[in-house]
């Protein structure tokens, strides 16, 4: 029985890994208590690394780590997981913990065939900026998932970013092709300015100084200003003047199209993986 006001004891099967190691850094930063963290994995050496970087408990047993988890956290790769699934599946029979999958591309019907019809399950969509708490983390709440399981998903979610609730399962497509996969088109741009930079004679690490915190600016700019994004990119262009000429080109060269037919397949691709689960 959970005690009042101690946070729930979160289980994260995949611990160590790149989005599960974000999320709960950025929970511990946030003031979450690392004793209620289990992360577990298979290399014993990654995890070492991980319990000494962030103090939280570590596992090589899934079985016994989920054994008394009031919430599990399901963060392996989408082809793994069913194999995962299943085989926690005997830990879970006549127990309700609420389980939360961060997995790209896995309907809800999968994990409920894997784990059990009985399962509470949200499906959760963060991102690795979660380890600075600048995350952003869409939630989808499976049947029988209670108003204060939803909190639960809600205040882990909320301690690394801002979140946004979908009413239907497909939103969370849309949130990936956003959020979830939406800091490696801006690490991408990033890169190509860097590159760019550089081959026109600038020192690299002036050029990644530069563009890191330009970065910054802008989108803290935008997140403290009261117009929209159109305005303060117009703000910057002087007519006739140097901003101009690269906006242009950006436009000439048909950005907006390329950046919306990235993000559909992106989206595609996730509706993909669960066709492709349905094959097998
Ligand atoms: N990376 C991202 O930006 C995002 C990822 N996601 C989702 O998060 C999930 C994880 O992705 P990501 O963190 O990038 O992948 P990683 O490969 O970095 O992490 C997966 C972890 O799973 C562990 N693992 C594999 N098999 C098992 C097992 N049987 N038991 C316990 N642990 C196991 C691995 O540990 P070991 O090395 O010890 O085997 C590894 O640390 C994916 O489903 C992805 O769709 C969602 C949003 C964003
Ligand atoms: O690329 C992927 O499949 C995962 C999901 C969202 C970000 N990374």
């Amino acid at each position: 029985m959970q005690q009042a006001n101690v946070p729930p004891k979160i289980v994260f099967i995949g611990g160590a890994g790149n989005m599960a190691g974000a999320v709960i850094g950025g929970m511990i930063a946030a003031g979450y208590p690392p004793e209620q963290i289990l992360a577990t994995g298979r290399d014993t050496r990654k995890l070492a690394d991980f319990s000494t970087r962030w103090g939280v408990a570590i596992a090589t047993d899934n079985l016994q780590a989920v054994a008394d988890a009031e919430v599990i956290v399901l963060s392996v790769k989408p082809q793994v997981m069913g194999a995962l699934c299943q085989s926690l599946r005997p830990a879970l029979a006549g127990r309700e913990p609420l389980v939360i999958t961060l997995a790209a591309g896995i309907p809800l019907a999968a994990y409920r065939r894997w784990l059990g019809e009985h399962l509470p399950i949200v499906r959760a969509m963060p991102n690795t900026p979660s380890l600075v708490q600048a995350g952003v983390t869409g939630l989808y709440a499976g049947p029988g998932v209670t108003q204060a399981q939803r909190q639960q998903a809600e205040q882990i979610a909320g301690a690394v970013g801002i979140t946004l609730w979908v009413e239907e399962e497909s939103g969370i497509d849309q949130v990936i092709a956003v959020s979830g996969s939406g800091p490696a088109y801006y690490f991408l741009f990033m890169e190509a300015m860097i590159d760019a930079a550089e081959a026109a004679g600038m020192a690299r690490a002036d050029a990644e100084r530069l563009t890191l915190q330009t970065a910054l600016g802008a989108a803290k700019l935008a997140q403290s200003s009261d117009v929209d994004v159109a305005r303060l990119r117009r703000n910057v262009m002087s007519p006739g003047g140097t901003t101009e000429r690269a906006i242009q080109r950006f436009q000439r060269d048909g950005l907006d199209k390329l950046v919306a037919a990235a993000m559909h397949d992106c989206a595609e691709r996730a509706a993909e993986m669960a066709r492709e689960l349905d094959r097998d």
